[in-house]
């Protein structure tokens, strides 16, 4: 983040009194994906006190800051934000679901159930945009282009976008990730119908089936054309061994054929377990007499099969293509099969869908055509149809879905495990920012995990996340969340490092403190310096909530909900009587108060109230504190709270 990034509202303070009220549910209730995904921060950093830890009243208070009622914004920033990742409109009513291609009826009754259903199919790119602000949730299948365009005109309301199949390469994943738009898929419904068409195709090609038949019901009988060739004996290489390729390979070898396989990615014992050979690219393209491919569309694999790579192959190879069209230069493969290196091809998917009826692949006598049918079984659009629709569900509800694209996977019994520490990371993230000097350019965050698990044991990607959403949602208009936190913290020139700590506790819980560093900055409250120089936090949860437990080099305890009042003390008799006088004739109850001394009888006091102090009574306070003899920070923007 620029040095001038972080502006305050006020031209006196940088930061300002929030005058909206605190309403922000106890921490403690549970938090669910959705919050992760969708709760905005509009509401400044809600800490209700509680009580434990109460001490004497006869301290003296000194530099002091009120962390819930400041609320700072990023001017600079919004514009930016705004167009990258709009912080939701609120929308509390049923969710819409707009589903732009045709989907199972089990799926569609599973929506019903939940949601507004909309359907709505062949939209117009401008038809698409002009609904979509409408919805929470969108669910396409491959000939929905949700682009860029699209994530912008939902205006911060989509949530989520189920693909109803594997291939997201109609989703613009990158827009949908800035945008904090999860996306789910339906990976695993359609495999069979893939690898079965994949099959097809290979069968019906290698006898000619479509032309044979084309041929008849033109009245021609042309047995001496369309001799076929066999497959048993023959080397079929299987160009991506997940989910399809390996059924393909396992029906293939039911066919007597002897098949191999190149997947960078794929396990060899796997391969083996099915009598399949990984072998490198190149041997696979240049030994196989059938060529079946079933790896994503990606910049990768985006036209790997080209003229090169055609000139390497056996000549008369066959090639079946169930993956998508994007692989093949189409134009390279034209000429393959003019040229004889291919002797037939067998296309489901193509570049452009629908391809267009004159281009020289579709009319070409060795090549047979289907419409993108690999998925199009009634079974697997019924299993398509309910996988996406509660994988949609379950994220509009909040919930993880095992299927997510662009969001880390926290498998549910980690994520019930963290849900407390999720909590703490969120309010220590945005404690820690209100801690920041108007002015300051916050760079660099550490985050110190104290742990007694395995380092492998414990999963930190969602505390970072959102330690992140805490950090920057209250000072910019973006709207942060599971999805983009990473993405715009990065785009913020926000680095984040963490470093996990041994400590001798009980590994039953996965963290024993959270510690929360922002160096490189000036600090709006002088104790909340540590002796390293960065601003630093430190929390646990005690009893299910969120405490923190240390500010600066004090250790406190005070829990993280409701108002705060942080004052630094020296021995002043008085004082605290006298702040606490102030609350109690303006109504705002004292709910416990907790301090933290260090070695030098310095001293940091903690004031819980249960009402959110308005701006006199903070003003009142601000004056005893600058009125003090002994101030240690005798900064006024340490008493922000009252300008
Ligand atoms: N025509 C249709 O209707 C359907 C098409 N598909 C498409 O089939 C393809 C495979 O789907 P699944 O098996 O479900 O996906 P998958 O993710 O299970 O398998 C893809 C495999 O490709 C491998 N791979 C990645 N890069 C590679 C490379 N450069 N070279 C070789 N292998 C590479 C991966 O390691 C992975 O094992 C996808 O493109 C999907 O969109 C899937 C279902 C239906
Ligand atoms: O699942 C896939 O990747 C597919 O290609 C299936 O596409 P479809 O849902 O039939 O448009």
């Amino acid at each position: 983040m620029a040095s001038s990034s972080i502006k305050a509202i006020s031209t006196t303070s940088p930061f300002k009194a929030s005058s909206s009220p605190s309403s922000q549910p106890p921490s403690s209730s549970k938090p669910s994906l959705l919050s992760f995904l969708h709760t905005s921060s509009s509401n400044p950093i809600s800490l209700k006190l509680s009580h434990s830890h109460s001490h004497a009243h006869n301290s003296h208070s000194h530099s002091f800051l009120i962390t819930n009622v400041l609320k700072i914004a990023d001017s600079s920033e919004t514009s930016v934000s705004k167009s990258q990742n709009l912080k939701p409109t609120s929308s509390d009513s049923t969710p819409t679901i707009l589903v732009s291609e045709k989907l199972g009826e089990a799926g569609l009754q599973v929506l019903r159930g939940f949601g507004n259903l909309e359907c709505a199919y062949n939209l117009s790119p401008e038809e698409l945009c002009a609904k979509i602000s409408t919805c929470d949730a969108l669910i396409v299948r491959s000939g929905t282009k949700v682009t860029r365009q699209v994530f912008e005109a939902a205006k911060g309301r989509l949530k989520v976008v189920g693909r109803a199949g594997v291939g997201i390469d109609n989703v613009d994943l990158q827009a949908a990730t800035e945008f904090g738009c999860l996306v789910v898929n339906a990976p695993t419904a359609n495999t069979v119908a893939a690898a079965e068409h994949g099959i097809a195709l290979l069968t019906a090609m290698s006898r000619n089936v479509a032309q044979a038949d084309a041929s008849i019901k033109a009245g021609k009988w042309l047995r001496n054309k369309y001799v076929g060739v066999s497959l048993v004996g023959k080397t079929l290489a299987v160009m991506g061994f997940g989910k399809v390729g390996s059924e393909v390979a396992r029906r293939a070898k039911g066919l007597g054929m002897n098949v191999i396989s190149h997947d960078p990615y794929a396990p060899a014992d796997r391969a083996r377990a099915v009598g399949v050979d990984l072998v490198s690219f190149e041997q696979a393209i240049a030994t196989a007499d059938f060529i079946s491919l079933h790896m994503p569309l990606t910049p990768a694999t985006s036209k790997v099969f080209n003229d090169e790579t055609f000139a390497k192959m056996k000549k008369g190879v066959r090639i079946i293509n169930v993956a998508r069209g994007g692989v093949i230069d189409e134009d390279a493969l034209v000429r393959a099969l003019d040229s004889g290196v291919v002797a037939q091809a067998a296309l489901d998917v193509f570049t452009e869908e629908p391809p267009t009826k004159d281009s020289k692949l579709v009319q070409h006598e060795n090549v047979t055509l289907t419409p993108h049918l690999g998925a199009s079984t009634k079974e697997a659009q019924e299993g398509v149809a309910i996988e996406i629709a509660e994988a949609v569900v379950g994220a509009l509800k909040g919930e993880l879905s095992a299927t997510a694209v662009n969001a880390p996977m926290v498998p549910p019994e980690v994520l019930s495990e963290l849900s407390p520490y999720v909590v703490l990371a969120e309010k220590l993230g945005k404690l820690a920012v209100q801690l920041v000097a108007g002015g300051s350019g916050i760079t660099s965050v550490r985050v110190v995990y104290k742990s007694a698990r395995d380092p492998d044991d414990l999963d930190t990607r969602l505390l970072r996340a959102m330690i992140t959403k805490g950090i920057i949602e209250p000072i910019s208009a973006s709207f942060i969340n599971l999805v983009n936190a990473d993405f715009v913290a990065k785009q913020k020139g926000l680095r984040i490092s963490e470093e996990r700590v041994a400590v001798d506790s009980s590994p039953e819980f996965p963290v024993d403190s959270i510690q929360v560093q922002i160096s490189n900055v000036g600090s709006k409250f002088a104790s909340s310096v540590s002796e390293s120089g960065s601003i630093s936090i430190e929390g646990k949860v005690k009893y299910g909530e969120p405490h923190l437990t240390c500010l600066g080099s004090f250790g406190v305890d005070v829990s993280l909900e409701g108002n705060l009042i942080l004052c630094r003390q020296v021995d002043q008799p008085g004082m605290i009587g006298q702040v606490g006088n102030i609350l109690g004739n303006d109504n705002v109850n004292v709910s416990f108060m907790s301090v933290g001394r260090t070695v030098q009888k310095k001293a940091l006091m903690a004031i819980g109230v249960d009402e959110e102090p308005n701006k006199r009574t903070l003003e009142k306070i601000g004056k005893i504190v600058k009125n003090s003899a002994n101030l240690i920070y005798g900064r006024s923007e340490g008493l922000g709270i009252a300008l």
